[in-house]
């Protein structure tokens, strides 16, 4: 129990994803395949090994308008039928390899169009390549459930079209609507008629928030959208004043009082924070803040391709930087599947008789 978690045993655990963009997590060598089947030529290199490589470095960019410049790439070779259903089938494949258990994942529709599918059609597709995967991972053994989040770009004009999309789907596998893209300039208030929607039909909705623009977008995202739950939301620490090590006199304003208060999910996502620069480092990381102040934060892999990370990844460098034990680790899982927006039966499902068996078999079952 008190040995520190290995990334090994962190595989086997029984994780939780909400926060995972199918553009960006494809594999290298699928990128390669697809760019040729479409005859795309602008990729650096056409060796996957390089092209895993390139992602990384191109996503370290510090900013989170360059590193969003590398999906022009991964979005270039998914705009077939058969292109979008062979990511989403290796996508769940590479979740389930990770041990995750239950994962939204997210894309934006309306930057599949350019190769002639309509809207419904790239959803269509997506849920498919969902299945698929699903079948394939069973065939091997293992149980996971994948739910999609359907994103706007928020630079754009399409969201209330978006959200009518993720109502019209959301009795096949389309749980929740999503804002992403550029965050300066682009405010969630500018999408207020398409999330008013959503709630007016009872869907969910979580928006990206607090990533490359501080509180403003954040109590938007919260106040005038009504948003479920936020996408990084890290700079909320910039409503905190700062506290010593062991928090004494850590004081909260209040927009930070309302997201604990309310226990409004974050999913954070540190290696992605680091790269676009919204945190300095891991080790100065707001999560770990966070999670001292018992805020309902969860851990996400954002991009998988452009951190070249996994999940378990993930919560080993956590364990690393700040000591983690499995409780921490248990508790951000916990934390995730009870924000999922999957239906309450669901989730109970899951964390009675996966999420907490799983954990204690880690903690107790070599004793
Ligand atoms: O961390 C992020 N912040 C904002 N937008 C993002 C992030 N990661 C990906 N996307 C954007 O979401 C689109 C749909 O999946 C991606 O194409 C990318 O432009
Ligand atoms: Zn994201």
């Amino acid at each position: 129990m008190d040995a520190k978690p290995t990334l090994e045993q962190i595989r086997r655990a029984p994780k939780v994803l909400l926060h995972d963009h199918l553009d960006g997590g494809l594999r290298p060598q699928t990128i390669v395949e697809l760019a040729d089947a479409a005859g795309y030529t602008d990729l650096p290199t056409d060796d996957p090994e390089e092209l895993g490589a390139w992602f990384v470095a191109a996503a370290n960019s510090g900013s989170l308008e360059r590193y969003l410049e590398t999906f022009r790439h991964t979005v270039a070779v998914m705009q077939t039928r058969e292109a979008l259903e062979r990511v989403a089938a290796e996508c769940v494949e590479d979740l389930a390899a990770d041990g995750i258990v239950y994962a939204e994942v997210r894309y934006a529709p309306e930057q599949h169009l350019r190769g002639g599918l309509r809207l419904e059609e790239v959803v269509e597709a997506v849920q498919a390549g969902f299945a698929e995967g699903v079948r394939r991972v069973a065939h091997r053994g293992a149980v996971i459930q994948v739910r999609t989040l359907l994103t706007a770009m928020r630079q754009a004009a399409r969201s209330r079209e978006i959200a009518e999309l993720v109502v019209r789907y959301r009795d096949e596998g389309v749980v929740g609507f999503d804002l992403a893209g550029p965050e300066a300039g682009f405010p969630p208030s500018r999408h207020v008629d398409a999330c008013t929607y959503l709630r007016q039909q009872n869907a969910y909705l979580t928006i990206h928030a607090g990533e490359a623009s501080g509180l403003p977008s954040i109590w938007e995202a919260l106040q005038w959208c009504g948003a479920d739950r936020i996408g990084h939301g890290v700079r909320v620490v910039e409503d905190i004043e700062a506290a010593d090590e062991h928090l004494h006199g850590a004081r909260l304003g209040r927009l930070a009082s309302y997201v604990r208060d309310k226990q409004i999910p974050l999913e954070i996502c540190p290696s992605s924070n680091v790269q676009t620069g919204a945190a300095p480092s891991l080790e100065a990381h707001p999560i770990h803040l966070l999670h001292r102040l018992r805020f309902r934060v969860t851990v996400n892999t954002d991009n998988r391709l452009l951190g070249g990370i996994t999940l378990s990844d993930e919560f080993a460098a956590l364990v690393d930087t700040f000591g983690y034990g499995w409780d921490d680790l248990e508790s951000f899982t916990v934390n995730a599947m009870k924000s999922a927006f999957a239906s309450f039966d669901e989730r109970l499902v899951l964390v009675n008789g996966r999420i907490k068996p799983g954990f204690a078999q880690l903690k107790w079952g070599g004793r």
